[in-house]
C-alpha cells in the first residue's frame, strides 16, 4: 500500500510550551489512522499542522512524497468539530454553499445519500440534532471529493446510536478507498474504525500499531477494580505494595500479571471486598498505563 501522508519529525512550541516534540508517522492509502491522547497531548497541534493552519517549527509533511502545500491541499477534506455555517440556511442550502466553492466534486444528491441527510435536508441547519450536524459537517468535508479526510473528534458528545450512525458512514467512505485520519477520545471508536493507532502524550507518540497488535503486545494484564470503599482507600494509600494502582472513575484499579498474588494479598486484609470486579485489560487500560490518565477525562 502506498504512503499517502508522511509526517516527519514535527516540532512545534508556543513560547515555553513544547506542544509537539518530534512526532513522526505515516498514513497508508485506504487506511484509517487514529490519533489518541489525553487533553494537551499535542493532537490538535499536530492535526493543525497537517491542515496547514499552523506551521511547524521543524520537520515536514509530505503528501504522496511531495511537500503538502498549495493546490495539493485540495486533496484534503476536514471535518472540524464546529464549523460556523451561514445562519437561516437549510441543510441542503448550507451544503450547496460549500459545494459551490469548488469547480469539481461530488453531486449534492450523492453527498446527501452518503451522509444520510435525506430526512432533514430541508430543515434549517440550526434546528438539527448533534448527530445530524456531524453528518452535515462530514458531507461538507467531502464536497470536493478529497483523497484524504481529517475527522476531529467526529462523535464527541453524541449518544451511542448517533455515534454508530457516524461510524457506518465513515466505513462507507473507507470502502470507497479514501484515506482517513481521526482524533478521538473513545478507544472503542478507534478499535471499530482504525487500522492503525498512535497514542500521544506530552507531544510524543507513546505507542503505535494496529489495535490487534497493541492489544497483543501491551494488554497482558488482568484488572482488579474496587469501588470507592475502605479497602479502595487502603489500596491507594499502600499502592507501592500492590504494583500498578490507578485512581479511576468511582474506584481504584490494580493492573497485574499475577492475579493469584493480588487476590491472596487482598484476602489477608480481612476487609469487605463487595463490588470487586476482575476482567482482562483492553486498549483503554493501555492508554491509562501509558499516560496515567483515563481517555475520557
Ligand atoms: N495557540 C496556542 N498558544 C499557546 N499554547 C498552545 C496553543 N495551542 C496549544 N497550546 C498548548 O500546547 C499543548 C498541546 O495542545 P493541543 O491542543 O495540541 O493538545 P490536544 O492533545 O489536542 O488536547 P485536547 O484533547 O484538549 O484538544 C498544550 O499544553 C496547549 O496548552
Amino acid at each position: 500500500m502506498a504512503i499517502v501522508l508522511q509526517v516527519d519529525q514535527l516540532v512545534k512550541s508556543f513560547g515555553s510550551v513544547k506542544a509537539v516534540r518530534g512526532t513522526s508517522f505515516e498514513v497508508l492509502e485506504g487506511q484509517c489512522f487514529g490519533l489518541l491522547g489525553p487533553n494537551g497531548a499535542g493532537k490538535s497541534t499536530t492535526i493543525e499542522m497537517i491542515e496547514g493552519i499552523t506551521n511547524p517549527d521543524e520537520g515536514q509533511i509530505l503528501f504522496c512524497g511531495e511537500p503538502f502545500k498549495g493546490p495539493l491541499r485540495d486533496k484534503m477534506g476536514v471535518q472540524f468539530q464546529n464549523t460556523a455555517l451561514p445562519p437561516k440556511l437549510t441543510v441542503r442550502e448550507a451544503l450547496q454553499t460549500f459545494r459551490n466553492l469548488y469547480s469539481r466534486g461530488l453531486e449534492i444528491e450523492a453527498l446527501i445519500n452518503l451522509c444520510q441527510l435525506k430526512e432533514f435536508v430541508n430543515q434549517q441547519h440550526e434546528k438539527i440534532s448533534g448527530g445530524q450536524k456531524q453528518r452535515l459537517l462530514l458531507a461538507i468535508a467531502l464536497c470536493h471529493d478529497p483523497e484524504l479526510i481529517l475527522l476531529d473528534e467526529p462523535t464527541t458528545g453524541l449518544d451511542p446510536q448517533a455515534r454508530r450512525h457516524v461510524w457506518n458512514i465513515v466505513r462507507e467512505i473507507k470502502a470507497k478507498g479514501k484515506t482517513l485520519i481521526l482524533t478521538t477520545h473513545y478507544m472503542d471508536e478507534a478499535e471499530q474504525l482504525c487500522d492503525d493507532i498512535a497514542i500521544m502524550d506530552h507531544g510524543q507518540i507513546m505507542a503505535r500499531g494496529s489495535p490487534r497488535k497493541l492489544l497483543h503486545e501491551h494488554c497482558k494484564n488482568t484488572i482488579v477494580f474496587l469501588p470507592e470503599s475502605d479497602v479502595a482507600n487502603h489500596i491507594w494509600l499502600n499502592r507501592a505494595k500492590f504494583g500498578q494502582v490507578y485512581q479511576v472513575h468511582l474506584g481504584v484499579e490494580i493492573h497485574t500479571q499475577d492475579l493469584n498474588d493480588i487476590l491472596s494479598h487482598l484476602g489477608t486484609l480481612n476487609m469487605d471486598l463487595t463490588g470487586i470486579n476482575i476482567r482482562q485489560s483492553n486498549l483503554d487500560d493501555l492508554f491509562l498505563q501509558l499516560t496515567g490518565k483515563e481517555l475520557r477525562q
